[in-house]
């Protein structure tokens, strides 16, 4: 049974207005350690929550597509998005910018969706700190520092170089794993993502993410024989 269908449910509640408060879902970790993998994975068991795709000046991947995996866009015109005040937040990465277009999470927000990111440590202080309690952090760890290579390689998608530089800077991203709300090891992708849907159920819950709970208690008291 979903949230919106428990009996705790209010019969009075405002079908117009969103019964719960939109959640951005932040997973970061080193590069290859797993935070696409199970992104896509909870969205397509959850098609409620949305992907905040991000815009970033780095080339495509073979098989990347615009508009789907990122907004590939040249340097004057990430600029551009700068200049206007369009990202929530933004930083660089690997010698790239990549950021977060701000409407989609207005969007999100306003309409009581879940948004999730895929972002790294900088874009997640950025995103606390515009969005405090909306925001959930999730940090995911790989089972080792020689495993991690291996999903690199494994993945074939960058140069020897490419990788060699992510594993350089795979330290100091998990240097930041203490500012996480969460903190995963990805061993067995399945597992991982069980464990992310177990956070996003229980933060779903929290009281003040259900605002309707204020009327529904209220009733509870004021007409104890309804
Ligand atoms: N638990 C796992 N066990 C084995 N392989 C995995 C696991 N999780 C992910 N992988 C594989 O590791 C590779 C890297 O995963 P993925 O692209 O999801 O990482 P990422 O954290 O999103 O990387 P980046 O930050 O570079 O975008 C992929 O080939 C993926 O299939
Ligand atoms: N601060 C932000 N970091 C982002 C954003 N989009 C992606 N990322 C992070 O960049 C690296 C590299 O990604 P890759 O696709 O080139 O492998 C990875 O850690 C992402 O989490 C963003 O909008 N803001």
């Amino acid at each position: 049974m979903g949230v919106d269908e428990s009996p705790c449910r209010p019969q009075s509640l405002d079908m117009e207005n969103p019964s719960r408060r939109g959640l951005l879902i932040v997973l970061s970790s080193p590069s290859g350690a797993g935070k696409t993998t199970i992104s896509r994975k909870l969205m397509e068991a959850d098609p409620t929550i949305t992907m905040s795709i991000s815009a970033t000046t780095r080339a495509p991947r073979p098989g990347e597509e615009d508009g789907k995996d990122y907004h590939f866009v040249t340097d004057e015109a990430f600029q551009h998005l700068v200049d206007e005040g369009e990202l929530a937040e933004w930083a660089y990465v690997f010698d790239h910018r990549y950021g977060s277009p701000k409407e989609p999470i207005k969007e999100a927000l306003k309409a009581g969706r879940d948004i999730l990111f895929d972002i790294d440590w900088q874009g997640t202080q950025q995103l606390r700190s515009a969005f405090g309690n909306d925001l959930v952090s999730i940090f995911i760890l790989p089972p080792s520092m020689k495993e991690l290579e291996r999903r690199l390689h494994d993945r074939k998608t960058d140069s020897e170089d490419v990788i060699a530089g992510r594993m350089r800077r795979a330290a100091g991203e998990i240097g930041h794993w203490g500012e996480y709300d969460y903190v995963l090891v990805n061993e067995q992708v399945e597992d991982c993502l069980s464990e992310v849907q177990a956070i996003v159920t229980a933060e779903r819950m929290r009281r003040n993410r259900r605002p309707y709970l204020t009327d529904f208690t209220r009733q509870l008291v004021e007409r104890p024989n309804n």
